[in-house]
């Protein structure tokens, strides 16, 4: 078939495609201190740059359901918050098998999958601040057939008393409102380039986060020094500075010196690039 024969797509869809975008564009980003990028695996001896594509792809036709979903339910409420904790425990289920097993995406899965039900549900209000407030809505619903989860983010939460995935979207992505989007937009204006902005980005997400994949792996001490580190770079310059860059490159041996990676940061990272893709639909 002609590519100008090709059917128009649908705006579950297309959101499906930018979401899959963000997710390239996080795992593809370099260098992230800790995480898997095109420079290799981080901390992670069991990923790499290839897995988190692929896993990415994967994740297409779930993201695109969650989308329709949103779109035939029509608001918020019970029956939409089970469909997409279905369709989210079925994409989980498919990037595993992608994966062989491997967990690459799932905090990506629940944040992404919340905002483009979020987006869907009402296109006319689409600014960062509405769709992230309507996902948190959405987030706050009880699951009725939630399975009792033995997660790492459980252990920790009741281990150190912070709220993980679960309430950093109940509280509409604080993270991203407050931290992530207004810095790429800082960066961007200061003209520095995409990259740059775009990790400064992740560094102030990193800085205000307390992520669970850190604490798990590296504890109290592992999370101070991925706070630190990060804000560090951003008060020396950002990345996109000489002494920003040296910053980076000692918070990434320390974190790699700690087996620590921030899983939570580069999901929301990702998230955040899906809302800035997705002001231009
Ligand atoms: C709520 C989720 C993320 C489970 O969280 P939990 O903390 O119990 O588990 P887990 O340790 O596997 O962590 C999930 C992932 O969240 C990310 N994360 C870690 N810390 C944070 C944080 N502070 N903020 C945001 N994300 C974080 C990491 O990538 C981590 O791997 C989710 O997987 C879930 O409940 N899925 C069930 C299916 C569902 O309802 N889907 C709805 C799709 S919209
Ligand atoms: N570029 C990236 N590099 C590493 N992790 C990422 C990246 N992007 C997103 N993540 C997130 O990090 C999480 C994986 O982290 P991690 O491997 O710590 O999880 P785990 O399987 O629960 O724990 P562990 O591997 O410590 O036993 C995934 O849920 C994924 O959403």
């Amino acid at each position: 078939m002609k590519a100008n024969m090709l059917a128009p797509l649908s705006l579950a869809e297309r959101l499906a495609d930018l979401a899959v975008d963000a997710l390239i564009d996080e795992a593809e980003l370099s260098p992230k201190p800790g995480l898997v990028d095109r420079r290799g695996s981080g901390a992670h001896g069991d990923m790499n740059l290839a897995l988190m594509q692929a896993s990415a792809l994967s994740l297409w036709p779930c993201l695109r359901q969650m989308a329709e979903a949103a779109q035939r339910f029509g608001h918020i409420a019970t029956p939409l918050r089970a469909e997409l904790g279905r369709l989210g425990r079925e994409g989980e289920a498919a990037m595993l098998v992608t994966t062989a097993g491997v967990n690459t995406h799932r905090g990506a899965i629940w944040a992404l999958g919340l905002l483009v039900a979020a987006w869907a549900l009402n296109p006319a209000d689409s600014d960062p601040l509405s769709v992230t407030a309507r996902a948190g809505r959405l987030a706050l619903i009880e699951d009725p057939a939630a399975p009792i989860a033995d997660s790492h983010g459980l252990h920790v939460r009741r281990r150190y008393g912070v709220g993980g995935a679960r309430e950093q979207a109940q509280q509409g992505f604080p993270a991203i409102i407050g931290h992530g989007l207004p810095q790429l937009l800082r960066s961007r204006a200061a003209g520095v380039g995409e990259t740059p902005a775009r990790l400064d980005a992740l560094l102030a997400i990193m800085a205000a986060l307390s992520d669970t994949c850190v604490l798990w792996r590296a504890g109290e001490q592992g999370l101070a020094v991925l706070q630190q580190g990060a804000r560090a770079v951003l008060e020396a310059g950002g990345s996109a500075s000489l002494a920003g860059r040296r910053h980076l490159r000692a918070l990434d041996a320390r974190l790699l010196h700690l087996n620590a990676s921030a899983g939570g940061a580069a999901d929301l990272l990702a998230a955040c690039l899906f809302l800035d893709k997705a002001g231009s639909l």
